[in-house]
């Protein structure tokens, strides 16, 4: 008998490459980072850290920043994503990937603008083509004006290491099963 064709071996469907980008000045993004490193597995880089070849190798990018430049139109995270946003990230094709954002900051000193970083990343991620994902809730928190909003939620996770650092892991928790809902395959 000649020996029957060796079978393909099964193979199980490649899981989506995720990457996982903050910047800290204080550390409260790289805390909740690292409660997204924990629910998902994935290593949180510094923005600084990844070259633009590996950034637009993955299918979904989830984004974290704070906000300390309170009231500014550009620039509000004031740490490397300010220069990321403007020198880096208008030549790159990001159409067909998921993007997440997340963002820190504080609603009892500056409830007027809270976590206003984050829908800036929002615009400049969504204006390269990607399909943003992981809108929130907004009920939970205590603000009065928020440049993250979008259609009366917040644009991403929003944690408030200041006030509310019991909630954060709980937050970061909760909104990965969101987004694995909404087709981000960790
Ligand atoms: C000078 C200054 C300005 C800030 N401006 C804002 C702001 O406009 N909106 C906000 O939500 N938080 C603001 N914050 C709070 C920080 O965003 C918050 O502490 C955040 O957790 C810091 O994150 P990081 O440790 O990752 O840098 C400000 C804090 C400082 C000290």
């Amino acid at each position: 008998f000649a020996p029957a064709p060796a079978k393909a071996a099964p193979r199980a469907a490649p899981l989506n490459a995720v990457g996982l980008y903050y910047s800290t000045t204080t550390g409260n993004t790289e805390t909740v980072a690292g409660y997204l490193t924990a629910a998902t597995g994935i290593e949180a880089v510094d923005i600084d850290s990844v070259d633009d070849e590996t950034l637009t190798s993955m299918d979904a990018l989830i984004c974290g920043a704070p906000t300390w430049h309170t009231g500014a139109d550009e620039q509000r995270s004031g740490t490397a994503w300010d220069e990321f946003l403007y020198d880096r990230l208008p030549s790159l094709d990001l159409s067909g990937k998921k993007v997440a954002i997340f963002g820190l900051g504080d609603q009892g000193s500056y409830g007027d603008n809270f976590c206003d970083a984050a829908g800036e990343l929002y615009d400049c991620f969504s204006a390269q083509g990607a399909t943003m994902v992981g809108l929130t809730a907004t009920d939970d928190y205590d603000y009065s004006d928020s440049k993250a909003l979008r259609d009366g939620k917040f644009c991403g996770l929003l944690c408030d290491e200041d006030n509310e650092y019991d909630k954060s892991e709980g937050r970061a928790n909760d909104w990965v099963e969101q987004l694995k809902g909404e087709g981000v395959a960790f």
